[in-house]
């Protein structure tokens, strides 16, 4: 397990196996825990869509450390059905192309910040969390950071970094952690130490803020900035109690999860990005150049979807850098997993298929998915953006909700917010690099690594979360 999760560069070991054992093998975990890794396409798809599998105990454990038991991430069933139902309407394709502007707003600010950075190697990670918190903050409330608080904001960093810590102590706490009942669980949770300290002060916040802002709502109704919360609320109709309708309690304990769902994974996403056009500073040009063409040709508002080259690196840094890289499921009764391709197994058999038993825990093993040859190209371990506009790319049976990728899982527990992110991105990216230039440090020690810390990150050399990179306003190209 710590081959798995600890290697100096994530994937080390992990892509490795994939090529010498193929895309199923077993593993052994903590405690001779016995996993299953899979990258196989079509047994992906199959555990993400059956209702014979849910989510592994280690999601479940930091899903309810950290989160309302009410919230869409907790739920199961049809619980979670429903949740999702109601949810949806703020996250549609037409809700989402509301956000444009704001999105454009934020964007052109995070620019302005690090426009005035000094042209020393710096760490733009902070930059680019404090951002997405107040687009989502914007998105899911109408409050923006300074509205939030200080401390708010001071302990969602804490707990941005407590997530983002993964040492070898803490995977064998978790290990045990996952053999708990879930009474000792909830125990365990009020001891006094400074990290439950945070936990339990960022569910205070969101609990707070949350219910907060649902009586503000109720008792104001609906003026000015429509925003997710307003339509979960669906304030115009709540009397004639719609069939998917959410609770005031249930809408209020969704705050804290959109909070940590819609921040994080966007600012890393676009970190990773910035960090590969300083590694290709030739693409970073040419991807300029089609931008300024976009803006020279504007006649009304920008396409972002009628960019290629922008997509084309969007897509691929999606690829290289899948936030949740391991997926943990678990088989809640025995079930059979097919397979796209046949495999040997340590007897020599051929099969096409693979019994699992009830309590199987299964890890999606999506980085490997992304690098596999069969489907990416022979060089599907290179950042190669061109490889979505010259056809290399996978164009099989879809997976994931966008272009093939299983960034954002797929099947009932699809993330929500995909659509969202998507155009955040695209509008990010453009301010970004339209504006300024992004260049690696000299000195080798700024270099950054991937590591997996419950999700992809890239840390420094003294192993904390963050990207040095040297950033310089563009003049004329
Ligand atoms: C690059 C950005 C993002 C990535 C890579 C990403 C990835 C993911 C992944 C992999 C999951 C599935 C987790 C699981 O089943 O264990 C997920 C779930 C979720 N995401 Fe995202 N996400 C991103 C942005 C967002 C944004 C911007 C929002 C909201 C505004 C959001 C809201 C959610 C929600 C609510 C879920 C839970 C869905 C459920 O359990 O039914 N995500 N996301």
């Amino acid at each position: 397990m710590l081959q798995l999760f600890l290697p100096a560069e994530y994937g080390a070991h992990e892509f490795n196996w994939q090529k010498l054992y193929g895309p199923v093998y077993r593993l052994k975990g903590c405690f001779g825990q016995d996993r299953l890794m899979v990258s196989d396409p079509l047994a992906l798809q199959h555990v993400l869509n059956s209702n014979h599998f849910e989510h592994g105990p280690s999601i479940d454990n930091a899903v309810s450390l950290l989160f309302e038991e009410k919230c869409v991430m907790a739920a199961k069933g049809e619980i979670h059905r429903r949740l999702r139902a109601a949810m949806h309407i703020g996250f549609t394709a037409s809700a989402v192309r509301e956000c444009l502007p704001l999105f454009e707003r934020v964007a052109q600010a995070a620019a302005e910040r690090l426009k005035e950075l000094p042209r020393l190697p710096t760490d733009i990670v902070p930059v680019l969390s404090e951002a997405t918190l107040n687009t989502i903050s914007q998105v899911i409330l109408s409050s923006s950071t300074q509205e939030l608080g200080q401390d708010f904001v001071l302990n969602n960093t804490q707990i941005l970094a407590l997530a983002s810590s993964q040492s070898a102590v803490q995977i064998l706490a978790e290990a045990v952690a996952v053999r708990l009942p879930k009474w000792v669980w909830r125990a365990v949770m009020h001891l006094p130490t400074t990290t439950f300290n945070i936990i339990r002060t960022a569910k205070c916040f969101a609990r707070e803020l949350g219910e907060r802002t649902v009586r503000e709502k109720m008792e104001a109704g609906r003026q000015g900035q429509i925003d997710v919360f307003d339509m979960l609320l669906d304030l115009g109709r709540w009397e004639k109690k719609r069939k998917n309708a959410l609770t005031k309690e249930e809408v209020a304990a969704q705050t804290g999860m959109l909070f940590i769902a819609g921040q994080d994974n966007t600012a890393t996403l676009l970190a990773f990005g910035l960090l590969e056009l300083a590694r290709h500073p030739q693409f970073q040009k040419e991807l300029r150049a089609e931008m300024h063409h976009f803006l020279g040709h504007r006649s009304q508002g920008l396409v972002y979807d009628n960019m290629p080259l922008l997509n084309a690196f969007i897509k691929e840094t999606l690829r290289v850098y899948p936030a949740g890289a391991l997926q943990e499921r678990m088989a809640i009764q025995d079930t059979v997993i097919p397979l796209a391709g046949a495999i040997k197994t340590s007897t020599g058999e051929l099969i096409t298929r693979i019994l699992v038993r009830k309590g199987q825990v299964v890890s999606m093993a999506v980085a490997s998915y992304h690098r596999l040859e069969t489907l990416w190209g022979e060089d599907a371990h290179e950042f190669r953006p061109s490889r979505w506009l010259d056809g290399t790319a996978y164009q099989g049976q879809a997976l994931g909700p966008y272009a093939n990728l299983l960034s954002f899982l797929g099947g009932p527990r699809v993330c929500l917010g995909w659509r969202f992110a998507i155009l955040e991105i695209q509008v990010f990216f453009f301010e970004l690099v339209s504006k300024l230039c992004f260049a690696l440090p000299k000195d080798d020690s700024a270099s950054v690594r991937v590591r997996f810390a419950n999700t992809l990150i890239p840390v420094l050399q003294n192993g904390e979360k963050g990207a040095l990179l040297c950033v310089r306003r563009i003049e004329h190209e």
